[in-house]
């Protein structure tokens, strides 16, 4: 009987430059038509074969594994909070793709977040938004916004933003200014949970190379 490959997802954007020399070194090589930027396919052999990787969204990283359809890949932290899926597993931190999620207002904002009690955020993380401002008293009305959110307050969609902050430059260029931090965001290594019991013979070693990887980085 042969057995089907260990389906690893994978984000295609940001992460990715981060994670492929860590994949590389845990034993997951994609094939050379990978690198090619004009191929469109999305499921690529590895060097190994008992291992395909998949490059989905990064949102879909979270998804495709908590379901099963893939049995691990890696994603942020980030998204991993947002969805709070119970069958995924986050076993290893990766040490890779840091960040924090941020409040930001714009520099000249009218209203004072102290003393607010209802706020309308634009948001790609309605979940972890809605979650902390109620930790604190406030609602939080947030409008779902899938990129630029830095474009809300300046019209009129929201009065702050959630997101993702790195250089802060973005922030910056768009004359908003950050005024809390939510939580701090790395990569980690993700595996489904019924996988990992079930298929253990291959999921334990694959986590075990990660994490040795990862203690090694946080050594160095
Ligand atoms: N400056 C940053 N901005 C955004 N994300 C960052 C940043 N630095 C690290 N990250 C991480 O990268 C992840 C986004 O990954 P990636 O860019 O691969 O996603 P994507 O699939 O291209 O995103 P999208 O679905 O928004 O198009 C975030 O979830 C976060 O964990
Ligand atoms: O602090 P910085 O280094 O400027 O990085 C932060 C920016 O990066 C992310 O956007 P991304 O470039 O991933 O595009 P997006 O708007 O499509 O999410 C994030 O949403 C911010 O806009």
């Amino acid at each position: 009987m042969t057995t089907a490959p260990l389906t690893f997802a994978i984000p295609k954007g940001r992460i990715l430059d981060e994670a492929l020399p860590l994949m590389a070194q845990a034993g997951i090589v994609p094939e050379a038509g990978f690198h090619d930027k004009a191929n469109r396919a999305l499921s690529f052999a590895c060097e190994d074969s008992t291992i395909r990787l998949i490059r989905v969204r990064a949102f879909d990283v979270a998804t495709f594994v908590a379901h099963g359809a893939a049995q691990a890949g890696i994603v942020g932290s980030d998204v991993i909070e947002e969805f709070g899926y119970s069958d995924l597993y986050a076993p290893v931190d990766l040490d890779i793709g840091h960040c924090h999620l941020a409040i930001a207002e714009p520099v000249d904002a009218a209203c004072d977040l102290a003393s607010a009690s209802h706020l309308r955020i634009a948001t790609k993380y309605p979940n972890i938004t809605r979650r902390w401002f109620e930790a604190r008293g406030v609602q939080a009305e947030c409008v779902k916004l899938n990129g630029a959110m830095e474009l809300a307050p300046s019209l009129g969609l929201a009065s702050r933003i959630v997101d993702l902050v790195s250089t802060g430059q973005t922030l910056k260029d768009n004359g908003m200014v950050e005024t809390a931090t939510i939580l701090p965001v790395s990569a980690r290594l993700i595996v489904n949970r019924v996988a990992f019991k079930t298929d253990s013979a291959r999921l334990g070693p694959l986590v075990e190379r990660f994490r040795a990887l990862a203690t090694h980085r946080q050594a160095a």
